[in-house]
């Protein structure tokens, strides 16, 4: 396949995206190495791509007064060629607006003919005659926010109906911005000021994480191409994410279940914390996914980590019951919570797909419940703010299994910083992205009853 330049790779990206052909995360990295984009142009791409899926309901909302009622369905991606051409002239300041056009306009020739370029011309320089609409004109407050700040009308709605007008502003607010790359460090090898030394020393800037004593924030560099990174000093790891391992709390010598696992960035932490002593038994469903654990454990060096391809759903038939200290269920779910680094999730995941992963989740809780040992500790976690998934799901499981409470004790094991977010005895947590810019997550600890 021949190489494209920035936009024409761009549009492609956007337009399997909008088939729901690939996760934009994934297709970003492949096209970047497929047209063999470099320095300015990956940021450029990048930037591109991610921007226009993020604001695409914002620019729709910029382009809908100016398109024709009709446009044929084979001429349709003009939409997203024009989509990505506003976000360029809205929100990047270093391309003039005229090359812009211009490139919009090659484009439109190329893939399409005279017709269609002119039509591209038209309404790109209509709307940088006219100037943008004022958001404050949409009456309704659910409309105005999911416009302003690009999200579907049906999850704007669900969480001004779960937390309130304000949250819900600063939740979208915070998901169109950049999250700032972190990085998790090993424990057992070094400090946190020690990695952030040795860094330096490779030319990567780095600073202590907002959130996790286990944290530190890639300000400058290239962190991945570090002997830090290679011989397993950090890994990259977002900061709600390392606080899991530490809510699950291992013990030297646990046997620990982490049965969501791929791709090991919560197994590796559970193993750093048992100090080379114990074992994490550690699957997921898909095998190929069993690869990345066992290529993480193999550059952390750690050997206490056994991991296979199982559905978790079916745990139960293939250990003994009671077989473990600590158990893990870090599980599949909508993944709200991370719309800043995938933002096709918010505009490709719909109400059905919420109702249909609370049953998956319920089912691995069922599977799982019978191998914990009595005293035992059971975190449950996920990656999104949907309150059936999280604390709906704790409630219909606890409701079912009386041999389990909640675990009030989880604060003692969460950072002070987010102590102040947990109620006098809550045994759950849900972080928002604008708290301490890390992703947003929900982490819940449940106990089995001694006897
Ligand atoms: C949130 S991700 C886990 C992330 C991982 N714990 C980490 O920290 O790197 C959820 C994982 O669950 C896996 N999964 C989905 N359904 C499953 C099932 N029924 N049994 C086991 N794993 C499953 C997915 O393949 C996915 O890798």
């Amino acid at each position: 396949m021949s190489k494209k330049n920035v936009r024409e790779a761009a549009l492609d990206a956007l337009l399997k995206i909008e088939k729901n052909q690939a996760y934009s995360n994934l297709l970003v990295n492949d096209a970047i190495k497929k047209n063999e984009l470099n320095g300015k142009d990956v940021a450029l791409f990048t930037e591109i791509v991610y921007g226009t899926v993020q604001r695409k309901k914002t620019l729709d909302y910029f382009l809908s007064p100016f398109l024709p009622k009709k446009i044929k369905k084979k001429d349709e991606w003009i939409i997203p060629l024009l989509r990505m051409s506003i976000y360029q002239m809205v929100y990047l300041d270093r391309v003039p607006d005229r090359a812009i056009i211009f490139e919009a306009v090659q484009l439109a020739k190329k893939r399409g003919h005279r017709g269609l370029a002119n039509m591209a011309n038209g309404i790109l320089r209509n709307i940088q005659r006219s100037g943008l609409p004022d958001f404050e004109k949409i009456d309704n407050d659910i409309e105005r926010l999911a416009v302003k700040y690009s999200h579907p009308i049906w999850l704007v709605e669900e969480w001004v109906n779960q937390y309130g007008l304000e949250t819900t502003k600063s939740i979208c607010e915070a998901n169109l911005k950049t999250p700032p790359m972190t990085a998790r460090v090993n424990g057992s090898k070094s400090t946190v000021q020690e990695v952030i030394d040795m860094l330096e020393k490779e030319g990567v800037i780095a600073k202590p994480g907002k959130l996790s004593s286990d944290a530190i924030e890639i300000e400058k560099g290239n962190f991945i191409k570090t002997k830090v990174f290679e011989e397993g000093y950090a890994t990259i790891q977002d900061e709600s994410s390392m606080l899991v391992a530490r809510a699950l709390a291992p013990q030297e010598n646990d046997r620990v279940l982490d049965c969501c696992a791929a791709p090991g960035g919560k197994t590796t932490h559970i193993s750093e914390l048992l100090n080379g002593t114990g074992e994490v038994i550690a699957f997921d469903l898909h095998r190929h996914k069993v690869k990345l654990i066992q290529e993480q454990a193999e550059r952390l060096k750690l050997k206490n980590i056994h991991a296979q391809a199982l559905d978790a759903r079916e745990a139960e038939e293939h250990f003994p019951k009671e077989s473990f200290d600590r158990i893990l269920v870090d599980a599949p779910c909508s993944g709200f919570g991370v719309i800043r680094r995938k933002p096709d999730i918010k505009w490709s995941k719909s109400e059905k797909d919420v109702q249909e992963i609370t049953k998956i989740q319920l089912d691995i809780l069922d599977s799982i419940a019978p191998l914990l040992k009595k005293g035992g500790t059971l975190i449950y976690s996920t990656c999104t703010i949907e309150k059936r998934e999280n604390e709906q799901v704790i409630r219909a499981f606890l409701n079912k299994h009386h041999d389990f409470e909640a675990n009030e004790t989880l604060k003692n094991n969460l950072p002070n910083k987010i102590r102040s977010y947990l109620k006098e005895g809550q045994a759950s947590i849900q972080i928002f992205p604008h708290y301490y810019e890390s992703d947003g997550f929900f982490i819940a600890s449940l106990r089995k009853k001694p006897s």
